[in-house]
């Protein structure tokens, strides 16, 4: 049998424990599709809530206490919990539809080979940004 802490993690099967959760407690008259959105903004709320007035943070967390982890862990999984469970009560394949969307996304913003950042390392990119060879307008400019 697998472990717990074995089990890869799917979508689905987060998907499935979330309907037991309910089901189990007798929630599920009230996960109505618009319930679980709000549900969802209150926790995307309380996930911004760690990263107001801190300023920029670096990449990685370094300088984040094991605690400011956890917490941040716990108020992430609440956001997916959520929009598992409400993609769920919608009838959305969470995966199928996600993966199609990163097929438009390429789509619409074909890859410009001579201009790939995830082959630089961050100070290369970081140079490249002071020398005013920044790119990142191309990526604020989508919508
Ligand atoms: N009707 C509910 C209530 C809770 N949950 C699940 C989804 C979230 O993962 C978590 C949310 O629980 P809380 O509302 O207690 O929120 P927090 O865990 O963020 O607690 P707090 O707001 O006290 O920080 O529990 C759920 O699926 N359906």
């Amino acid at each position: 049998m697998v472990e717990e802490g074995e089990q890869s993690v799917t979508l689905d099967l987060l998907r499935e424990k979330m309907v037991d959760f309910a089901n189990e407690r007798g929630w599920g008259q009230f996960h109505s599709p618009r319930n679980l959105l709000l549900a969802m903004v209150v926790e995307v709320g309380e996930l911004s809530e760690i990263f107001q007035w801190k300023g920029e943070v670096a990449r990685g967390l370094p300088d984040w206490k094991d605690e400011e982890r956890i917490h941040l862990g716990e108020e992430l999984s609440d956001v997916l919990l959520y929009l598992v469970q409400l993609s769920d009560t919608c009838g959305i394949d969470l995966g199928k539809a996600a993966l199609r969307k990163i097929q438009l996304n390429a789509q619409k913003y074909p890859p410009n080979p001579c201009n790939n950042l995830s082959e630089k390392t961050e100070e290369e990119a970081a140079a490249a940004r002071a020398d005013g060879d920044d790119d990142s307008a191309v990526v604020a400019g989508s919508g």
